[in-house]
């Protein structure tokens, strides 16, 4: 599903007005009916208080025609205007007379008013301020929205929750609505997977409003929230008449004395994702464990005893995944980067891997074009430097991936893999998966698919949203504190599982 920045659903609103030849007040009531149909279906005529908080613009025209809508079906409802400015839209207004014709008078908040009463049991809806939103809210409007957030009340936000731009950090983190459900318009917001603006809701969904098919396929967007349906049409099904040559051949390189795991892990994990074989490469002390541990796995030891000193490997492999536990010695940092300089194909680099590049950025030239980084929010500082919101970070990701033409999978609760100048936010995931070795897992998929002949970055997003679907068919056995590495490692054939099943049939169909 394609993310829109305002500017562009603002355009997605006029073509719908213009090809549907509807007016502006019209689309507005799709969207109220939308809003009271999700309502109405939860609460089933249920007498509770809802205190409904609209603006003057057309979030809060949206909050009118549900207010009138909740009304005319004998919900008990309050209705605040949250008077901030003076230039009211037509819609708004119009919907405002609409509730008044019903005998429903709203009450005016402005900055002199006290801050009404909310009940703990009261629903608030907020529909103070939606993607309209350009600067700070008054301190006035700040104060109401801390009023609503200490209520502990059910927030239902409408779009967004009001005080998040939709294409910036917030001015003033306390004047944010805390929303207990976000109902957005037609296509979700970027604010709602990123770190420092996905804390303030707790679950979101989409309304269609029925806006313009055509504009919105059309239309390039910086973004894109990558599902089952975005995933199903990457994945390869295996061949019939196929070898384990058909599959490549990947390496994983890295390990040192005591992190021979995270090699462990990222090989078993490059197997079970699909790689025809796999060979790792450690230092020597990591021989008989791998062996042991991965029988399925061929090892390939350096001269050393605990560390990496020379990379050589006899054959060519179809693709190399390398830095997982691999540390930061120096004459590791020179192996590094001699086989940098040999390899043409592109790689997985993660962990110490990145570490490496960060301190030594000439060694960047080096990095086989469209190769993937796989780093962490604090190994992404290391590479492309210090950002003051997520946005910049994006930005500054986006320009670095485009400058040495790579692809950077930024792993967090919503991992966004870089291309092109695009993000691909992923769906999956849990945050029990925020345990040891769960990146090595993602490194050895990646690498693993790549191997198959996935193009990276398809390899980045299938591989991010198969780890994340590992993650959660894990933590569906085993819950979120116990989920460990090993067990996404075991989880990624239900994974595949879950990813291709046939959708369910009805169960008494044709009786
Ligand atoms: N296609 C859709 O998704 C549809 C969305 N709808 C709803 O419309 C809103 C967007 O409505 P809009 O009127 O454009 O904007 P807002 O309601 O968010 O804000 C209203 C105006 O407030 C001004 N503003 C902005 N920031 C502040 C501030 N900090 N303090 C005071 N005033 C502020 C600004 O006007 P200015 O001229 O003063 O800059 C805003 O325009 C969307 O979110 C949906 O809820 C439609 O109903 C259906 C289609
Ligand atoms: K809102």
């Amino acid at each position: 599903m394609k993310i829109f920045s305002a500017d562009q659903i603002y355009q997605a609103d006029k073509s719908t007005i213009q090809k549907e030849q509807i007016k502006s007040e019209e689309l507005m009531e799709r969207a109220a009916a939308q809003l009271f149909e999700w309502l109405h279906s939860r609460l089933r005529g249920t007498q509770v208080n809802i205190q409904l908080f609209c603006g003057i613009g057309n979030n809060g025209g949206d909050g009118m025609a549900l207010a009138r809508m909740l009304h005319e079906h004998g919900y008990s409802i309050k209705v605040h205007v949250v008077n901030y400015s003076d230039k009211r839209s037509e819609d708004f207004l119009l919907n405002l007379e609409r509730l008044k014709d019903l005998k429903v008078w709203p009450d005016f908040i402005n900055k002199e008013s006290d801050l009404p009463e909310i009940s703990p049991n009261d629903i608030v809806v907020d529909a103070i301020f939606g993607i309209g939103l350009n600067r700070v809210p008054d301190d006035w409007v700040g104060k109401l929205i801390g009023h609503i957030n200490d209520s502990r009340a059910f927030v239902l936000s409408v779009d967004v929750p009001s005080g998040l731009s939709v294409d910036r950090a917030p001015w003033n983190t306390s004047y944010v609505i805390q929303a207990s459900y976000v109902l957005s318009f037609q296509l979700p917001k970027l604010i709602f997977f990123l770190p420092e603006t996905g804390v303030y809701l707790n679950q979101w969904e989409v309304l269609d409003i029925g806006l313009n098919q055509d504009f919105i396929a059309n239309t390039e967007a910086d973004f894109e929230l990558i599902g089952r349906p975005e995933v199903l049409p990457m994945y390869r099904p295996r061949l019939k008449f196929s070898h384990k040559g058909t599959y490549g051949h990947s390496v994983i390189v890295g390990g040192s004395y005591g992190k021979i795991g995270a090699v462990q892990l990222a090989s078993n994990a490059c197997l079970s994702v699909g790689s025809g074989l796999v060979s790792a490469f450690v230092p020597k002390c990591g021989y008989d464990s791998l062996q042991t541990a991965v029988p399925e796995v061929m090892v390939l030891t350096g001269s050393r005893d605990k560390n990496i000193s020379r990379i050589e490997i006899p054959f060519e492999p179809s693709v190399v995944g390398i830095g997982v536990g691999i540390g930061q010695d120096d004459d590791t940092i020179d192996a590094f980067s001699s086989f940098l300089k040999k390899i043409k194909l592109p790689m997985v680099i993660d962990a110490d891997g990145l570490n490496i590049l960060s301190k030594n950025p000439e060694l960047l030239k080096d990095v086989p074009q469209l190769s993937v980084l796989t780093p962490h929010p604090k190994e992404l500082e290391r590479l492309i430097g210090h950002w003051e919101s997520d946005f910049e970070k994006l930005e500054k990701a986006k320009e670095f991936a485009l400058q040495h033409n790579l692809v950077i999978v930024i792993k967090g609760a919503h991992t966004i893999t870089i291309y092109n100048g695009k993000g691909y936010v992923n769906t999956t995931g849990n945050p029990g998966m925020a345990t040891a070795g769960s990146g090595d897992v993602l490194t050895g998929m990646i690498t693993g698919l790549m191997a198959q002949g996935y193009p990276s970055v398809e390899a980045a997003i299938f591989g991010v949203y198969l780890h994340g679907l590992a993650g959660d068919v894990g933590a569906s056995k085993k819950g979120y504190e116990a989920l460990k590495a090993s067990i996404l490692v075991d989880s990624i054939g239900d994974a595949y599982a879950d990813l291709l099943r046939q959708p369910e049939i009805e169960q008494n169909e044709g009786n």
